[in-house]
């Protein structure tokens, strides 16, 4: 009689050698390019990916600073699924133009976004990302400008009440700026998250995303059976819910405002996203996932290019300095709110969040599925089926491109007629937005809307830096916060 146990470990090893035949080619290119981390049977280096979001970014840093004194890769297995791991922009520029599929890590995000188009698989991606595009048109971004100031002018004065007192953090200033933005101009309706103490909407957004962050970056908890039984997924599955259950009503909501509007031949209300989104061709789902896709990609990274921003100018006083004087040369002694017309005139500050956004970039990795082949200039040929993980705060940081200067902050490297030198010729090896055609759809709001909230910022108050041991700001994966305090 064969025993139990002796059989499970036979078919273990039989699936492991399975595995291992399967992905040979994967195998040997991972040995080829190599990492410093030794990978784990069964979790690969998922063990260095355990904790919060701060050490999972701290993770990411380690395999970004590797990949750069490896010439611009090195290997990275989460599970069974191997990434290579890139800081070079012409690595990155061979992959990004060519592979357009996301992969794995950004598959569980499909529990809430379906097929929304921040995730879907090529095919659902192109026709819906040629239907959002002409949404995010000059003139309309223009006409939200209006409701970013006016959610500026609410956070300046929600300052009012912690300036002139102790250091306290200007996270949650912006991230609620942002929500209250981002769902005005998306769902057009006012959320008050800057008002509010508790919103049972953005408390399920933020929680889900929490725990999906988690999920993505832990291969322990990918297997679908085993984590429905964790008490995560119960959690997980009620913040969707209500999260769904609260964009639906607003769908409903307008189809019957558009009703309305059609009977009494229209109004001049501003319209939103969803608005727009409505009278595309696409299903009330679709529309359901594309708003909820505008929603996660639009709220968070504009907070955190926005924090990390007014972090730095609370350290650098003299660029404060700079930021305030081209405010003062646009406005004068006004107390006009600012204006979409303002914006293009402020292009120090353009610079400086750029800069800001170098160091501090919102999306600090993004992945690449490799659905075929990609040879590279150096004649290494990443293989299909393998994936990519762009470690963009690595490749912003690549002193090869960047120089020794890499890590100072310097605004001047992106202005416009700068005689600097210091910036790289190179386009891809700047890519906050992402790059190639998979780019973010949002760059130009969100450049807009962190514009509007900072210059609201800085022509009322000082920032000054923290009154704790000098630190520079740091990054969490997912949710990337500005953990040094600023004062007021
Ligand atoms: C500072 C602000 C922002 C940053 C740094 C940022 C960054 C990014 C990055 C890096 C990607 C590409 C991810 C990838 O290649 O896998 C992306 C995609 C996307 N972003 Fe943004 N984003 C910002 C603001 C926004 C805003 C405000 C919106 C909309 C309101 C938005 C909507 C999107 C959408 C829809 C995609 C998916 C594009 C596609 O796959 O076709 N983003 N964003």
């Amino acid at each position: 009689m064969v025993s139990p146990y002796f059989l499970i470990i036979l078919i273990w090893l039989i699936w492991v050698l399975f595995k291992r035949w399967q992905l040979r080619r994967i195998i040997n290119l991972s040995q080829a390019i190599g990492s410093r981390y030794p990978a784990l049977p069964l979790i690969g280096h998922g063990y260095l990916f355990a904790g919060d979001g701060e050490g999972r970014m701290t993770a990411f840093k380690k395999f970004g600073l590797e990949a750069t004194k490896n010439n611009g890769m090195t290997s990275l297995w989460l599970g069974y699924d191997y990434y290579t791991v890139i800081s070079d922009p012409v690595i990155a520029e061979a992959i990004m133009k060519t592979c357009l599929e996301k992969g794995y890590l950004m598959e569980v995000f499909s529990h809430l976004l379906g097929n929304g188009s921040l995730i879907a698989p090529v095919n659902i991606w192109r026709p819906r990302r040629k239907l959002v595009t002409p949404n995010f048109s000059l003139k309309n971004l223009q006409a939200f400008v209006k409701v970013f100031s006016q959610q500026s002018e609410i956070l300046a004065d929600r300052l009012a009440s912690v300036a002139d007192k102790n250091t306290f953090s200007i996270w949650k200033y912006f991230t609620t700026y942002s929500m209250d933005s981002v769902c005005e101009t998306t769902l057009g309706i006012k959320v008050h998250a800057q008002r509010l103490s508790h919103s049972p909407f953005l408390w399920a957004f933020e929680q889900y995303c929490r725990l999906t962050a988690a999920r993505m970056c832990q291969p322990w908890l990918w297997a679908s059976p085993l984590y429905h039984w964790l008490p995560q997924h119960a959690i997980l599955r009620a913040h969707r819910d209500n999260i769904w259950n609260y964009i639906d009503k607003i769908i409903k909501m307008k189809i019957e405002e558009r009703k309305c509007e059609q009977l009494s031949n229209g109004s001049e209300r501003d319209k939103s996203l969803l608005d727009m989104l409505l009278t595309s061709s696409l299903s009330e789902l679709e529309v359901r996932e594309e708003t909820l896709v505008l929603v996660l990609a639009g709220s968070d990274t504009s907070a955190v290019g926005a924090a990390f921003t007014a972090c730095l100018l609370s350290q650098y006083s003299h660029v404060q300095d700079k930021v305030y004087d081209e405010l003062y040369a646009v406005f004068g002694d006004s107390q006009r709110p600012v204006e979409a017309e303002d914006l293009s005139k402020l292009k120090y500050l353009e610079a400086v969040i750029k800069e800001s956004m170098r160091l501090y970039p919102p999306a600090a990795v993004i992945a690449r599925k490799l659905d075929k082949d990609v040879v590279l200039p150096s004649g290494i040929t990443l293989v299909k089926g393998s994936g990519a993980l762009i470690n963009i705060w690595a490749m912003h940081r690549n002193p090869r491109y960047w120089g020794k200067d890499a890590e100072l902050f310097l605004p001047d490297r992106f202005l416009p007629a700068s005689s600097d030198t210091r910036a790289p010729q190179r386009h891809a090896a700047y890519m906050p937005f992402s790059y190639g055609p998979r780019n973010c759809i949002g760059y130009q709001y969100g450049m807009m809307s962190m514009k509007t909230a900072l210059a609201t910022i800085v022509r009322r108050y000082r920032l000054l830096p923290a009154a704790l041991p000098p630190r520079p700001p740091h990054h969490r994966a997912h949710r990337t916060h500005c953990a040094s305090n600023t004062t007021l």
